[in-house]
């Protein structure tokens, strides 16, 4: 069993050298003779010392040694803008936090250091600290020996549970801009701490920083973004207009398209593949009642999301207003994730119950002409969260697509009642609702996981035309394209 040197917790006080050196021999330590210590004065840490409080401190160079095994465990002091020890003892954690010795490199690099124990290395940067277990690290080596670059898949290795992961060593390598590791069984892992900070969670909560939630004031404000449909189709910076709009605010608007079916799905598949639903790829649609749904009539249809009947709702809805010769037929658009933020801002256990319970919504429709008949059915929370970051998944929400409830227990069912009716109402708020009149040459494409939409009722006839696109697909062409 490995047991660390632990230091003094240094934050905001001035300590000398030979208070340290008590701490450390109070805390069952040695202090070899190379023991000198400069504290840090450069940190985007308010915790941390700053110059003016600095008086005369004498340089420290450390070596992590383990007390048992007696080997130099060689944490070097050009570890990051300062150099941090600890070890488990007793006396419970303390952290130290120092800058290198002079001789080292230059404060102008990310801060950040590197802590290992025998059950997680702790990677603290000027923002954030990763404590990463070393599970993790040996499942996510990048060698050749785990990992095929050139089909980005990993060579799985069993029995990871059964190792004994201690390092044998951790040191910094590449100008501080990755860290190594050498196991107990000789096997090197190398990390690069971008690449830590990128893909170990707490992650990077890109999407919502790239995300805008709106109400109505709010997009109003920020002034509707169109991208016109040569733009969209001819040049790569009008696709990613479009689809930086999808990822901002959840739709995007294309003008100037041709009226046309065809052009519809041009535009459509500039993004990607058009789904195959029950309701064909391409479809247009009238109020002529020849499908069983409530679209296919001249009524309200209030805000709702497609598809909750399918595991796998449609990622992207579109909509091409080919002809209307009537009033009314306003489409509306809530932003469901802003909504989503005021229900958890006014009733936090109402929230989780809709992001806890299942319900189960169907689409049903007898066999008639060329249709087999349908019942797709499908049970699913109303809001899906990402597990560690709790940013936002999807919302599925279409009151009218509700199947028998049969999933909840009578004492949940009025809490789920009360959840669902408390965000009905936000959603339904005029405040948070857009409308936008769809004209002939204007497409609109809404992020189906997020934006919930729905029209006023009209007069005269209304033929739209549209197609549904996959998640994962603009998802991955949004990524591609560096807007996730
Ligand atoms: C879009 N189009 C008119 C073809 C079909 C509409 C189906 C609407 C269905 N209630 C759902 O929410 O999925
Ligand atoms: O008719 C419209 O504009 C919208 C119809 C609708 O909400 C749907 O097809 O899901």
């Amino acid at each position: 069993m490995t047991k660390w040197i632990r230091s003094a917790q240094i934050l905001n006080k001035s300590y000398t050298c030979q208070h340290i050196q008590s701490k450390f021999l109070t805390l069952g330590g040695s202090v070899s003779q190379h023991f000198y210590y400069t504290l840090s004065y450069k940190s985007a840490d308010p915790h941390l010392l700053t110059r003016s409080r600095l008086h005369t401190y004498l340089t420290v160079r450390f070596k992590w040694w383990s007390i048992n095994s007696g080997t130099f465990f060689r944490g070097s002091d050009t570890i990051g803008p300062y150099i941090s020890l600890w070890s488990s003892t007793s006396a419970g954690h303390n952290l130290i936090k120092a800058c290198p010795s002079r001789h080292s490199h230059t404060q102008q690099q990310s801060q950040f250091s590197v802590v290992c124990n025998d059950e997680c290395v702790q990677v603290s940067f000027a923002d954030r600290t990763l404590k990463i277990p070393l599970i993790w690290l040996r499942d996510h080596c990048r060698s050749e020996k785990f990992y095929n670059h050139n089909t980005h898949q990993k060579i799985p290795q069993s029995g990871l549970s059964e190792l004994d992961l201690s390092p044998a060593e951790i040191c910094l390598v590449d100008n501080n801009s990755a860290v190594s590791i050498t196991w107990k069984d000789g096997h090197v892992s190398k990390f690069n701490l971008d690449w830590l900070a990128n893909n170990f969670y707490p992650g990077k909560l890109v999407s919502q920083s790239k995300r805008q939630y709106w109400n109505n004031e709010i997009v109003l404000e920020e002034g509707l973004q169109t991208v016109s449909y040569n733009d969209h189709m001819t040049y790569d910076d009008g696709l990613k207009k479009s689809l930086t709009n999808l990822v901002k605010f959840g739709f995007c608007i294309i003008e100037e398209t041709p009226v046309s079916q065809s052009a519809t799905q041009a535009v459509a598949e500039r993004i990607s593949y058009v789904l195959q639903t029950v309701f064909g790829q391409m479809w247009t649609f009238t109020s002529d009642a020849s499908r069983s749904d409530t679209a296919y009539t001249t009524q309200y249809l209030g805000a709702h999301t497609d598809n909750t009947y399918l595991s796998s709702p449609a990622g992207v809805q579109v909509f091409h207003c080919l002809k209307h010769n009537g009033s009314g037929g306003e489409t509306l658009l809530v932003d469901g994730f802003k909504a989503l933020d005021i229900l958890r801002s006014v009733d936090q256990a109402a929230f989780k119950v809709l992001a806890s319970v299942v319900i189960p919504h169907e689409y049903k429709e007898q066999a008639s002409g060329n249709h087999p008949g349908y019942h797709l059915y499908n049970l699913s929370p109303v809001v899906t969260l990402h597990p560690i970051s709790g940013e936002y998944i999807s919302l599925r929400f279409n009151p009218y697509d509700r199947a028998p409830l049969n999933t909840l227990s009578l004492h949940d069912m009025t809490t789920f009642y009360s959840a669902y009716d408390k965000l009905s109402k936000i959603i339904s708020n005029k405040e948070n609702e857009l409308r936008i009149k769809l004209n002939p040459g204007t497409i609109l494409l809404i992020d189906n996981w997020r934006v919930l939409h729905g029209r006023s009722s009209f007069d005269g006839t209304r033929v739209v035309c549209g197609c549904y696109l996959p998640r994962d697909e603009w998802i991955s062409k949004a990524r591609l394209m560096g807007l996730l």
